[in-house]
């Protein structure tokens, strides 16, 4: 066996879910209602209507999910707390079969040998304090901050790795900006708000955590690197404004202290000047970060709302089901510009897939997915070539363990390296199941 994939001791190999995809059982047992349970059940607003009210009824099969794990050897699992779970109305009263939910998750997590990443906020934003203004209400800073202290009480030591928001970016600009995600405003003036309210809160609930816990915390943000498609000065400039939207806009405050001037040559008079000492705030030490990488863009100079800037499709390159070209070198792109631009703070890939066509459960349940085997080994192997140039990469989340709620797109799209029947819930492990738990007994060798 080679040692060409040789990955660093200690790596971690998991998978990622997030608790509205998976868990279904909403409002069982004390839980309260998030802007999902409403988003998807007003109307038109998800594919067929699809909501979470099921999804993977993770909430109830939660043991044989941790056992499914435990079979692919994963050493780590990413997964997502619902803060209206734990917090029905978001603040004040804690619902204990909530807490005790994800304490049980937890301890079965840890049996097995897998080390918990648990992510506080994965876009389901109690619907009780969406009444209140939700990410537009800078309160939000201290109700998420009330939240995290709850959170590292309850579970800190057992669980060591925590994050504060999922994709900050998808949050504002699928939520407040273009609609297509939860709470669905399209507002050019609100997104900014939400968007710098979010990383107040996530600077507050680090802060609140640090009063807590002894353990790591960080950040989870999605990049998708920009190429130019020419050398025209228009597309130069379009590519550095949709860089700065998309994979400046947050971790420049959280580690710099300041946003990249583009956002208020995006924004114009929809820009805010902030307040100086919401920086001191955002910007807290942090731990690692979480890096979530799908996909790279071509841009161009075009006339769109509000980037100017739009994607070239690449005529020979392969698509996945969402659209998405594959392009495993913007991975390594991705983590070699992280290190370049923040310093060498330790990185996690906390999500990479793909949802490509798979056929049904074959005979014998199989499902043969030879494009996901593909996608992810060469995803792997950017990942070893950025370690081998020197980024401290702690570890892998393949996204996602289970077959799942993609939002709006409701049950459409396969992103699992394990197949869930919604009709019977029974999960069967696809090819790329067996091929990655082959992947992590090797240690990245079998590569
Ligand atoms: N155009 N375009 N570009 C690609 C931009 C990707 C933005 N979407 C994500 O990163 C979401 C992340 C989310 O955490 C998870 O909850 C979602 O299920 C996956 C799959 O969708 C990914």
């Amino acid at each position: 066996m080679t040692d060409a994939f040789a990955f660093p001791d200690g790596f971690l190999w998991g998978a990622a879910t997030a608790a509205h995809q998976i868990e279904g059982s909403p409002l069982a047992d004390g839980a309260g209602p998030s802007i999902w349970t409403r988003f998807a059940h007003t109307p038109g607003l998800t594919h067929n209507g699809d909501t979470g009210d099921v999804a993977c009824d993770h909430y109830r099969r939660w043991k044989d999910d941790v056992r499914l794990m435990r079979e692919l050897g994963l050493t780590a699992y990413r997964f997502s707390v619902s803060w209206s779970r734990v917090l029905p109305e978001g603040t004040g009263r804690v619902n204990p079969a909530g807490l005790d939910f994800y304490s049980r998750l937890v301890d079965a997590l840890l049996e097995a040998g897998i080390e918990p990443l648990l992510t506080l906020y994965h876009w389901d934003l109690p619907a009780a304090l969406d009444d209140r203004g939700g990410w537009l209400n800078r309160d939000c800073a201290g109700w998420f901050a009330e939240y995290a202290t709850v959170m590292a009480k309850a579970l800190d030591g057992r669980v060591r790795k925590w994050v504060t928001l999922n994709e900050p970016w998808v949050i504002t600009d699928g939520g407040y900006l273009h609609g297509a995600l939860a709470p669905g405003h399209r507002n050019k003036y609100e997104a900014p708000i939400a968007s710098h309210n979010l990383m107040r809160a996530h600077g507050a609930a680090v802060q609140a955590y640090r009063a807590v816990g002894r353990h790591e915390i960080g950040l989870v943000v999605n990049i998708e690197p920009k190429y130019p498609a020419s050398d025209a000065p228009e597309d130069q400039t379009a590519t550095r404004r949709a860089h700065a939207y998309m994979n400046e806009q947050y971790l420049h405050p959280a580690l710099l202290g300041h946003y990249p001037p583009e956002l208020r040559e995006i924004f114009g008079d929809a820009w805010p000047d902030w307040p100086a000492e919401d920086f001191a705030l955002i910007r807290q030490p942090l731990d690692f970060l979480g890096i979530n990488y799908y996909t790279r863009n071509v841009t161009r100079a075009d006339g769109s709302w509000p980037l100017k800037a739009g994607a070239v499709k690449q005529p020979s390159a392969t698509y996945t089901e969402t659209g998405w070209e594959v392009f495993p070198q913007g991975l390594t792109d991705t983590l070699l510009w992280v290190r370049r631009t923040y310093g060498d703070i330790p990185l996690y890939v906390t999500e990479n897939g793909a949802a490509f066509f798979d056929p049904p459960v074959a005979e014998g349940g199989r499902v043969r997915d030879p494009l996901r085997i593909d996608y992810l080994r060469r995803h792997l192997r950017a990942v070893h070539e950025a370690i081998r140039a020197g980024c401290d990469i702690r570890g892998y989340m393949v996204w996602s363990l289970l077959d799942n709620l993609e939002w709006s797109l409701g049950y459409s799209k396969r992103f699992g390296i394990v197949h869930v029947n919604y009709a019977t819930q029974q999960r069967t492990v696809k090819d790329s199941g067996r091929w990655y738990a082959n992947v992590v007994r090797s240690h990245g060798r079998a590569l």
